[in-house]
C-alpha cells in the first residue's frame, strides 16, 4: 500500500494552481446524463472520486473520453441503457448517489445501492427520496438498494429539514424536466450548487435562484450537452492557505474565488495569518505567532466542514486554546486521535473539540481515516520534529490532485513510496 513520507519542511514558497472543484465537478457529471449529445466538461480534477463516477457512467451507457493532459471531459449521452449501479463503485464514493435525480428525470427509473455510512457520521439519504416522492416518483427500499419509479414526475413545492448540498442537486437534477414548477425551500446555497445550475442551464433547464434559500425550476422538454468549465476547488484552496501558513511561508494561489473563502480567509486572518487578495489570486504570509481562534462548523457561508481537520492543524500550533465545534456531521472528529499521536493536545466534549496550541509537534506513522483528516496530517508533518509516514492515502488520492508534487514544488519534503 502506499504511503507518504514527510519530513519537516521549511517555509513553503512560490505558486500553485488550484484544479477545479471535486463537490462541483462530480455532480456535473452526473447532471450530464440528463441531455442527449455531448457536453465538454473543463478543468476536470484527476482525483480517485472522478474515476469512480466516470465509471459509473460508462456502467449506464455513456462514452467517456478524459484528457487528463487538457483536464477536460467530454461524455456522449445520446443513450442510457441501463438504470441499476452497481454496488461495488456506489460503495467507494457517496456522490454515485447523485445519479438518482438525473436517472429518473431522464428515463423514469433508477435502482441505487443505499450509500452508507461513512468514517463522518451516518449520512442518510432520507432528504433526497422525500425530495423524489414529494415529485411523484414511486420509492421502494429492499436489500440495501433504493428503487424508483416514475412515469412522468410532477413539480412540486419541497421543503428540506436541513440545507443539505446532495438533496438540493438531486432534487434540482430530478425536477429538470418535471411537468410545472418545482420550488426547494431551505435549499443549500454552496458555491458548486450554483455551478450546477449553471451547467444545466446551459444545456437548456429553466433554474432560478441557485445560490439563495429558495430555488424554482419550470420543468423543460429537452436538454442538449454542452460546454462548461467546473469552479475552482476552495477547500484545497484552503488546505494550500494553511499549508503556507503553517510553515510560516508565502504561498501565492492561482484559480481560486476569494468570495468562495471568505469565511476561511476570515478566520486566518483572526489567526494572524497575512492573507491579501490580488486579481490573480490570493497571497498568504504566515507569521511566527499563530493566534489560537474558535470555530464552528456551518452550512455556507458558514464555516465549512470540510475545512475542521485541515484547520485544526494549524491551530494545534497556535498560541493559545481554540475550541471548533462540528454542527454538520456527527462524527467528524476522527483525525483528533491520529493528531494527538504527533503530540498535538486537543479534547473532545460531544461536538466540540478543545485544542490547546503546542510548541512541538514530532512525526510517526500515522492513518488517514479521511479524505480532510489525511490533509490535516500532511499539514502537521510538514512542521512536525522528525519523519512522519502517513497510511490509508487512498482516502488523501479521492479529493487532492498530485497534493504531494504541488506541495513538493512549493519546497515541501514530502515523497509517495509504494
Ligand atoms: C460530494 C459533495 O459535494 N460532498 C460534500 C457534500 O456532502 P453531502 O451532500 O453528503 O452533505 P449534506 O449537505 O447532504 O449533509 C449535511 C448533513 O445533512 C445530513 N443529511 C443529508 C442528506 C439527507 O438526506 N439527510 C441528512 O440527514 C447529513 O448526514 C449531514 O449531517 O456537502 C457536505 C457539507 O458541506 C460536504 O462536507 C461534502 O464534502
Ligand atoms: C466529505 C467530503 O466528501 P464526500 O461527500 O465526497 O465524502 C469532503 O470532500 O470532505
Amino acid at each position: 500500500m502506499a504511503k507518504l513520507v514527510v519530513h519537516k519542511s521549511p517555509p513553503l514558497r512560490g505558486s500553485i494552481r488550484i484544479s477545479g472543484s471535486k463537490n462541483a465537478v462530480l455532480p456535473i457529471l452526473a447532471a450530464s446524463l440528463l441531455a442527449e449529445g455531448k457536453s465538454i466538461i473543463g478543468d476536470v480534477p484527476n482525483l480517485k472520486d472522478v474515476v469512480i463516477m466516470q465509471h459509473l457512467l460508462q456502467h449506464l451507457g455513456v462514452t467517456i473520453k478524459w484528457s487528463k493532459a487538457k483536464s477536460e471531459i467530454e461524455l456522449i449521452t445520446d443513450h442510457i441503457t441501463e438504470y441499476e449501479a452497481p454496488y461495488d463503485l456506489v460503495s467507494q464514493m457517496r456522490a454515485s448517489f447523485l445519479i438518482m435525480g438525473p436517472l429518473l428525470a431522464r428515463i423514469g427509473k433508477a435502482k441505487i445501492p443505499l450509500p452508507g455510512g461513512c468514517a463522518i457520521g451516518s449520512r442518510p439519504v432520507d432528504l433526497h427520496l422525500k425530495g423524489f416522492s414529494a415529485l411523484g416518483a414511486e420509492i421502494t427500499q429492499q436489500n440495501g438498494y433504493v428503487e424508483a419509479y416514475a412515469d412522468k414526475l410532477k413539480g412540486s413545492k419541497i421543503y428540506l429539514d436541513f440545507p443539505s448540498v446532495g438533496a438540493t442537486e438531486n432534487i434540482m437534477m430530478a425536477a429538470v424536466y418535471a411537468e410545472g414548477t418545482t420550488i426547494i425551500e431551505n435549499a443549500a446555497v454552496e458555491p458548486e450548487i450554483v455551478d450546477l445550475a449553471n451547467y444545466l442551464n446551459k444545456m437548456g433547464a429553466d433554474i432560478r435562484g441557485a445560490g439563495t434559500d429558495s430555488i424554482k425550476i419550470n420543468g423543460v422538454e429537452k436538454l442538449t450537452g454542452t460546454t462548461h468549465c467546473v469552479i475552482p476547488d476552495r477547500i484545497e484552496a484552503g488546505t494550500f492557505m494553511i499549508a503556507g501558513a503553517i510553515t510560516r511561508g508565502e504561498v501565492f494561489l492561482e484559480n481560486v474565488v476569494s468570495d468562495h473563502l471568505k469565511p476561511i480567509i476570515a478566520k486566518l486572518k483572526e489567526c494572524n495569518i497575512d492573507v491579501s487578495e490580488t486579481e490573480k489570486g490570493i497571497k498568504v504570509c504566515g507569521r511566527n505567532n499563530i493566534k489560537a481562534v474558535d470555530i464552528k462548523t456551518l452550512p455556507y457561508p458558514g464555516f465549512p466542514t470540510d475545512m475542521q481537520a485541515p484547520f485544526m492543524s494549524l491551530l494545534s500550533v497556535a498560541e493559545g486554546t481554540s475550541m471548533v465545534i462540528e454542527t454538520v456531521f456527527e462524527n467528524r472528529f476522527m483525525h483528533v486521535g491520529e493528531l494527538k499521536r504527533m503530540g498535538a493536545q486537543i479534547k473532545i466534549e460531544s461536538r466540540s473539540a478543545i485544542i490547546d496550541g503546542v510548541k512541538k509537534l514530532t512525526g510517526t506513522q500515522v492513518k488517514a481515516t479521511d479524505l480532510r483528516a489525511g490533509a490535516a496530517l500532511i499539514l502537521c508533518a510538514l512542521v512536525a520534529d522528525e519523519t512522519t509516514e502517513i497510511s490509508d492515502i487512498y482516502h488523501i488520492e479521492r479529493g487532492y490532485s498530485e497534493m504531494e508534487k504541488k506541495l513538493a514544488a512549493l519546497g515541501a519534503r514530502i515523497e509517495k513510496i509504494k
